[in-house]
């Protein structure tokens, strides 16, 4: 293992069980700041309300730790607004923030935008599929950043058990995460090859950091933050918290294979000397009638980052 990811691994990993609500809430009040949760949702209604009630309890009724928690609803056709706001959450769709910059799918533009309709100092994002939430991970995901102000973005860590026709396996889930984005960390920024798990959907940043850097608006968001991050703040200043165990919907391989075509195109940007890429992706997918050659766009939108979002438009009201 090289020296530097040693010391980084030994310094920047922590652990959630040494953070108990009472103290962060303290550690909180005497910085004086704000935290936003954020959950970007595209069809949970199975999900999203049981992991919005348990941090709204424990979080905001118990130990007021979340100013503000809110699902930025992605275009679901389901019931995930309804059961989400039902629940407690401030639900906010996509389609209704900064309207003059488009409509873009997937979920970095949920993210994106949710910057611009949060005010946290703290910005915590949580999937929204996860099974058997546990809502420590929120205080273990801020802990590190209220105990040290040289840490300005941290991860959340965990074992993957993986869900099976046959029962679940402890281990076994993170497949985009072993079979590409882990390679390819290693190869090209080999400084972040501590990250147990770089695409984890969980994860807290200062909402200075988070609005210097740009946002992919599909799957590439968690490896171009990690990269983006990298560059604007070094990885000192960058960390990961042990949570514990997740579980959360699979998705089928066909669907993970156009989700590691999103994360490749998001590394390749930030390798322009690898030289121009294909976005095209073709898969062969098993139909009725033998096997189906399907081909699809795995380009991905490059955001820019949310200050400048916010320095145009103060010019504009100003002009
Ligand atoms: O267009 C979309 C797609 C997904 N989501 C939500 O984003 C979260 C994560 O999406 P999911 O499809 O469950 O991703 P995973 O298969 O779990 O993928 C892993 O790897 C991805 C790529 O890094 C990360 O974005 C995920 O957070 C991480 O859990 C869920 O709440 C989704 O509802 C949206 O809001 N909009
Ligand atoms: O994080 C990942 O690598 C992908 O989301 C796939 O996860 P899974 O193998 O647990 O479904």
């Amino acid at each position: 293992m090289r020296a530097d990811v040693r010391r980084w691994l030994h310094h920047r990993t922590y652990s959630a069980s040494a953070w108990q609500p009472a103290d962060v809430l303290a550690a909180k009040r005497r910085a004086g700041c704000t935290i936003s949760v954020v959950l970007p949702a595209l069809d949970e209604e199975r999900t999203v309300g049981a992991i919005v009630a348990a941090l709204r309890t424990w979080l905001i009724e118990d130990h007021p730790l979340i100013d503000e928690l809110v699902v930025m609803d992605s275009g679901s056709t389901d019931r995930t607004a309804a059961v989400a706001a039902r629940a407690g959450a401030r639900v906010v769709h996509v389609d209704t923030v900064l309207p003059e910059h488009g409509r873009v799918p997937g979920k970095g533009e949920a993210l994106w935008k949710s910057l611009a309709v949060t005010t946290g100092d703290l910005v915590v994002f949580v999937d929204a599929d996860l099974v058997a939430f546990d809502p420590r991970f929120v205080v273990g995901l801020v802990g590190p950043l209220l105990a040290d102000p040289g840490v300005g973005y941290v991860k959340g860590l965990y074992d993957r058990p993986l869900d099976t026709p046959e029962g679940l396996v402890p281990s076994g889930g993170g497949r985009v995460t072993e079979l590409l984005a882990r390679p390819l960390l290693n190869a090209w920024w080999p400084e972040l090859a501590g990250f147990v798990q770089p695409l984890s959907g969980e994860y807290a940043g200062r909402r200075a950091l988070l609005e210097s850097v740009p946002f992919v608006s599909g799957y590439g968001v968690e490896l171009g933050l990690l990269v983006d991050i990298l560059e604007e703040a070094g990885v000192d200043a960058m960390a990961q918290v042990d949570l514990g165990t997740r579980r959360h919907g699979h998705q089928p391989d066909a669907a993970l294979g156009r989700m590691a075509g999103q994360i490749l195109q998001t590394a390749l940007a930030r390798r322009p000397s690898a030289g121009p890429s294909s976005a095209e992706l073709l898969q062969f997918l098993g139909s009725g009638d033998g096997i189906e050659a399907v081909n699809w766009d795995v380009g991905v939108l490059e955001r820019p980052p949310m200050r400048s979002v916010r320095a145009a438009e103060q010019h504009r009201r100003g002009a």
